[in-house]
């Protein structure tokens, strides 16, 4: 029996294999998947999905561990063992306005795909906001004149810079997590030990 691990297609999936290969684990059957969403190696059988999703499948136990934006899982609060954190994956959650953004005289009104982090860090200010859930291209509401202000995911700060938007404020730094189902923790120890092992190991940095 191997680990069944859900990975988060895209970014975090592209970061994770070169993590793998870093630490020896051949990932060819991964890198050769094509449009498949579930592929098996020697270690361990992998599906891929939405960051969102992977949190779902593992919640309920379709898969034993999870590799996952903390993002995703400080939006969606899962009930999932939030194990350890990876080394990639870096970026924050802000808040960004335009340059110079002189603020109307009423309740501030703000876009973001992360509309849970955002309600919880203008609860905890004190402030009252009206937030507008957009589904990406966040930076365009500010622009258009949808909202004040948003709260999104910086990296590099390129988007940011070149739609004429900066930070205001840092809500909070993430990288990408691994995560496991309460009960697959407990009663697969022995199968998951080994493959948690290796993905904790150092390796020499050249
Ligand atoms: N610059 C970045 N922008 C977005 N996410 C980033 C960035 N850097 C790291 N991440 C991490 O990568 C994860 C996946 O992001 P990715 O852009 O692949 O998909 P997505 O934005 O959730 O949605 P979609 O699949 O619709 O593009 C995020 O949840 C976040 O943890
Ligand atoms: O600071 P940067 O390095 O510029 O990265 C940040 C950008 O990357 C993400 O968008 P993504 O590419 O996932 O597209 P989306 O807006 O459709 O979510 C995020 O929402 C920002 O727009």
């Amino acid at each position: 029996m191997k680990p069944v691990i859900a990975l988060t297609k895209g970014r975090v999936e592209k970061q994770f294999l070169a993590y793998l290969k870093e630490r020896g684990i051949d990932s060819t059957p991964l890198v050769e998947k094509g449009r498949k969403l579930s592929v098996e190696t020697d270690q361990a059988t992998y599906f891929f999905a939405k960051g969102v999703d992977v949190t779902t499948y593992v919640q309920h136990g379709i898969a034993d561990l999870g590799i996952v934006g903390e993002d995703i899982i400080s939006e969606f609060q899962p009930d999932v063992f939030n194990l350890f954190p990876l080394p990639f994956g870096a970026c924050k959650m802000a808040v960004a306005a335009e340059k110079n953004k002189v603020w109307p005289d009423r309740k501030k009104r703000i876009a973001s795909k992360y509309t849970n982090i955002t309600k919880q860090y203008y609860l905890e200010k004190g402030e009252s906001v009206d937030i507008i859930k957009l589904e990406g291209s966040v930076e365009l509401a500010p622009l258009l004149g949808l909202a004040d202000a948003i709260v999104d995911i910086v990296e590099t700060g390129t988007t940011l810079k070149e739609n004429g938007l900066e930070v205001i404020e840092d809500i909070q730094h993430f990288t990408a997590r691994v995560i496991a189902n309460r009960s697959s923790l407990k009663m697969k120890r022995n199968i998951l030990q080994p493959y948690l092992s290796t993905l904790q190991k150092e390796v020499a940095q050249s």
